[in-house]
């Protein structure tokens, strides 16, 4: 049981074809939901922190919850910031004891990203942290930059890129993107990519973003029950499955929780007008949150025992 790195989670999952979640965190009942989850499959678990949530829950705040949940379930976690924007947020929350950072310097020109991806990773491995660095632009907005179109990610670049930089995992663009509409007609990846980085960079963890899966089942109960959300599609199962397969070890969903949470607590009031006991409400939540991580451990992930 411990609080870890992201170093030897990978080289288990990189072996073992299969890859380790990586959750948004913003509150204890999504904590709670997901380690509960982890535990109950004996997975190891990356619980990400996105500056949203940093701003909203404070970066001591959430690293106290990530140490009682260690102390609770025995589990290995590391603690992650995601879409760090600057050294400066780096700083912070290596401060409060992170044990990985994402810098997304995606948005700049190769060479600006190089150097300061570089300049993170100097710091960071100084005080014994990894570095997730992002090439290519997934498309939709992010880190409040909007791109229409994808910029895939080129292989030649990713190799240069992480020799460059020395950093530990590489965030690539292969046609996910963030939020609950990722495909306006049929879903597709571009593997091929995926494959010949994994070819030119053996061993190498490459990392997920966008990867909801987006339940059906959630949406429908979210406008069953009060909400509008129309035309939401994810990145279907298999397609996650298959890239955990190859060289991805780290597979970033922050829309399947909230859709899981969102869909519980409108249920949840919807059918107990009367009850207006937050424990109830957010206990619903903590439990469907836990029901989604167990089925991504078991269907997606493949990371259940990962722990032995
Ligand atoms: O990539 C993510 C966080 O960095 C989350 O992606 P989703 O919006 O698909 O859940
Ligand atoms: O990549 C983005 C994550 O889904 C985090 O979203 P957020 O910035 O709204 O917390
Ligand atoms: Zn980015
Ligand atoms: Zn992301």
């Amino acid at each position: 049981m411990a609080l870890v790195t992201t170093k030897e989670m990978f080289r288990k999952a990189y072996e073992g074809k299969y890859s380790i979640g990586a959750f948004n965190i913003n509150d204890m009942e999504i904590i709670q939901g997901v380690v509960n989850a982890c535990k109950s499959r004996n997975s190891a678990v990356i619980l990400q922190v996105s500056t949203g949530a940093l701003k909203y829950a404070g970066p001591d705040y959430l690293m106290n919850m990530v140490d009682a949940a260690i102390k609770e379930t025995g589990i290995d976690i590391a603690v992650h910031l995601d879409h760090g924007p600057d050294l400066e947020t780096v700083k912070k929350v290596i401060e409060a004891g992170f044990t990985s950072v994402m810098f997304d310097g995606s948005h700049y020109d190769f060479e600006e990203n190089v150097r300061l991806t570089k300049e993170i990773v100097d710091y960071a491995h100084a005080r014994g942290v990894v570095v997730e660095a992002e090439l290519g632009v997934l498309a939709g907005v992010e880190d409040d930059v909007q791109s229409e179109k994808h910029v895939y990610t080129q292989p030649d670049e990713a190799v240069e890129f992480v020799q460059r930089t020395g950093c530990d995992s590489l965030a690539i663009a292969i046609g996910t993107s963030h939020g609950a509409f990722k495909f306006a007609g049929t879903p597709e990846l571009k593997f091929d990519i995926l494959e010949e980085i994994g070819n030119r960079l053996p061993g190498y963890p490459i990392v997920l973003h966008g990867a909801s899966a987006v339940s059906q089942e959630h949406v429908a109960t979210c406008n069953q029950f009060g909400g509008a959300i129309k035309g939401a599609q994810g990145v279907p199962k298999e397609m996650l499955r298959k890239a955990s397969e190859m060289a991805v070890c780290k597979v970033n969903m922050d829309t399947d929780i909230r859709l899981a949470m969102t869909a519980a607590l409108r249920k949840f009031l919807a059918e107990n007008p009367s009850e207006f006991d937050p424990r109830k409400y957010m206990g619903a939540a903590r439990k469907e949150i836990q029901k989604l991580v167990e089925e991504k451990i078991d269907d997606v992930l493949g990371s259940a025992n990962s722990m032995a």
